[in-house]
């Protein structure tokens, strides 16, 4: 499998969007509605899911997969590690966020270990943990809360299926940034990374899926 740097796949957005004139949006929607085919796939008769958004574009994907997850029947949690008011409305995962909130689909938010405890009912009975936590925009180390609430997302040792790449890891040097949530199943968009396949990367990545999000195959061709 062919594996590409974060920086050519952030290229490819950047041309697909300014050049192309595909709207962000939906570019995410192609990844989040495509990820959940996945998904529901996977999940077969099981049909409670948790899925983590964390605050960047990742997070905006797992915003999509709920709502495509809800449609489908699928109990969908949504965990929000931040303050939902804080995204901007008018971003994409802001977008998303609101589509949830106009549909009455509960966001929780987490913002340390106790507050994901309070919850414990809920993720306890979930078979599928969805990691829409970081992509590929994590460039430091995970430190604090987000620390100590990924590392007890880990120790449930839940079917995990992680977004892009598992939270944690670098999509480049297949490095460990301090905490990573292991997958069973990892559903990227466009095209592989070359951190899947590198370091860490194979004990942390599972299968791995790739979703068309529409990228223009002339600009992937030119790669
Ligand atoms: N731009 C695009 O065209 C598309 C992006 N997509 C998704 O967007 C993802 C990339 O989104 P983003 O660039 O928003 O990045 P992420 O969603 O990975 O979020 C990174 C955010 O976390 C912050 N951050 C980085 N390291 C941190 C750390 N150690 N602790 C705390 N905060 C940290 C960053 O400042 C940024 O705000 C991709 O992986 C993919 O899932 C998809 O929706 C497809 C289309
Ligand atoms: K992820």
């Amino acid at each position: 499998m062919k594996a590409y740097s974060k920086e050519q796949i952030r290229e490819l957005d950047r041309i697909a969007i300014e050049e192309y004139q595909i709207p962000s949006v939906v570019l995410m929607e192609n990844a989040g509605a495509g990820a959940a085919r996945i998904i529901a796939r996977e999940m077969g008769a099981q049909k409670s899911v948790a899925i983590f958004c964390g605050k960047g574009n990742n997070g905006g994907d797992g915003f999509v997969i709920a709502r495509h997850l809800h449609n489908n029947g699928m109990n969908t949690h949504v965990f929000f590690l931040g303050e939902a008011a804080q995204v901007p409305v008018d971003s994409d995962p802001g977008i998303n966020l609101r589509i949830l909130q106009n549909m009455k689909i509960p966001i929780r938010e987490v913002s340390d270990v106790d507050s994901l405890k309070e919850y414990k009912d809920i993720w306890q009975n979930c078979d599928y943990v969805v990691d829409a936590i970081f992509g590929t925009g994590l460039c430091r180390d995970i430190s604090g809360n987000l620390h100590t609430i990924m590392s007890e997302i880990k120790s449930w040792n839940k079917k995990n299926i992680a977004i892009d790449i598992p939270s944690g890891l670098d999509g480049n040097t297949g490095e460990i940034y301090g905490v990573i949530l292991p997958a069973e199943l990892t559903i990227t968009f466009a095209l592989p990374k070359k951190g899947f396949f590198v370091q860490d990367g194979p004990n942390v990545t599972g299968n791995i899926e790739v979703v068309d999000i529409s990228i223009p195959k002339e600009l992937v061709e030119k790669l």
